[in-house]
């Protein structure tokens, strides 16, 4: 976590058909003073003042083919080198800026044809950017205040099915969620503001059912309603599920984007709960994209309070040791005096059978673990998924703290 106070600092992993050496110096120059032949204006004294820096090459195994295709390859008979390479910027040339961060650590690089293969693994940030943006409001910490949950996992669901019922019946299934006991509820990322199920009306409808359990049992189901929408839409639709006493808003990260998130993330006085959907595109080919680790940490300074990380054993493509490394970085610290800490949410084909490889796994009960069909689908029904989830996470943490 030391970070350097004037520079970016980045690490990739790159695979080229030249010596890597010489395309690190090609991705330093493209993204910061030079470009494919020297110009006049490029002096000394500018370079030492915004040139990136190659700070560190280690050189790993050749592979035989290359990654991605390229329109005029440089060497088309490879070999194709890898390396892990750190590159730092001047803080100077961007300014505590995320989108300008963006730009420079993860912009044309991608288009390089010196490069077949170019992933971004991590980065390092200095402080200058905890002071420039929120973070998460509540966290791991907040977030347990507000639903009263402490010492376990938060049991949550996804409406199901994800679109298609309207106000009153959603509202109707989150009654029998909360007479089951379960903590958490969010709409599906693709239910927002749709003709049959208006965000407005939804709100309206699911939290007169909410509050009144809260009435009765002193327990406030924490529903993230998604207000994905455009930058207005999303301020308005916050402040109207605040004045419903609503405690928690949801957004489609890479929908909404970074100006947008960092938007929310100001304004917010509800946690944030951060959906990560489009991600594959960014991280599936693993010659491509981003690490887990590196990208979420945009979204975290920007303000989400909780960061969905797949599932073990989930019903998408990744694999569990990969779930699990976002986990554990969603719960690491990005700053000594700001740590800036997600909620990972454990979500897409959850049921019962991951709550012990998950506890296993991770070791933390820091997490919202989210079973939308793992839920609602059980033969019994609704308030039988949430009673067997339950029961699965106590019983896995009776088992010895691994
Ligand atoms: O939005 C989500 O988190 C997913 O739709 C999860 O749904 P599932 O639990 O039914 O896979
Ligand atoms: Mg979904």
């Amino acid at each position: 976590m030391t970070q350097n106070p004037v520079r970016i600092e980045a690490d990739y992993l790159i695979e080229t058909p030249e010596d890597p050496r010489l395309a690190a110096e090609t991705m330093a120059g493209e993204q910061s003073s030079g470009t494919f032949v020297a110009v006049p204006g490029e002096t000394p004294e500018l370079k030492a003042r915004a040139a990136a820096r190659v700070e560190s090459i280690e050189l790993l195994d050749a592979i035989s083919a290359p990654s991605l295709p390229v329109a005029r390859p440089i060497n088309p008979d490879g070999p194709w080198n890898r390396a892990r390479v750190t590159l730092s910027w001047p803080l100077d040339n961007i300014g505590a800026s995320l989108p300008n961060l963006v730009t420079a650590i993860a912009g044309n690089l991608w288009e390089l044809r010196q490069l077949t293969g170019l992933r971004l693994l991590d980065l390092r940030l200095p402080l200058a950017f905890a002071a420039a943006y929120p973070g998460p409001k509540f966290g791991v910490a907040g977030t347990r205040e507000l639903t009263g949950v402490s010492g376990r996992p938060l049991i949550g669901t996804i409406i199901k099915p994800s679109i298609g019922l309207s106000p009153a019946e959603t509202a109707s299934l989150v009654a029998t969620l909360c007479e089951a006991g379960i903590d958490f509820i969010k709409d599906d990322e693709l239910q927002s503001d749709g003709a049959y199920c208006p965000f407005d009306a939804r709100v309206r409808a699911v939290m007169r059912v909410v509050n009144d359990h809260a009435d009765r049992t002193g327990k406030k189901v924490m529903i993230a309603f998604n207000l994905t929408g455009e930058i207005d839409q999303m301020r308005r639709r916050h402040d109207l599920v605040l004045s419903e006493g609503g405690t928690c808003v949801m957004a489609s990260i890479n929908s909404v984007g970074l100006a947008g998130m960092v938007e929310i993330g100001r304004h917010t006085q509800l946690p944030v709960h951060a959906h990560r959907n489009g991600w594959g595109a960014l991280n599936r080919h693993p010659a491509l994209g981003w690490d887990y680790t590196a990208w979420h940490k945009i979204w975290r300074l920007a303000g989400a309070d909780h960061m969905h990380v797949n599932g073990i054993g989930n019903k998408f493509s990744e694999t569990d040791d990969s779930v699990v490394t976002s986990a554990k970085a969603a719960l690491t610290p990005m700053f000594a005096h700001k740590p800036c800490i997600a909620m990972p949410v454990f979500s897409s084909g959850q049921t019962p059978a991951q709550a012990a490889p998950t506890w296993r796994a991770l070791g933390s009960t820091d997490l919202i673990f989210a079973a939308g069909g793992g839920i609602l689908a059980h033969p019994a029904g609704p308030a039988a998924g949430v009673a067997d989830l339950r029961a699965a996470w106590d019983a896995a943490m009776a088992s010895p703290q691994p």
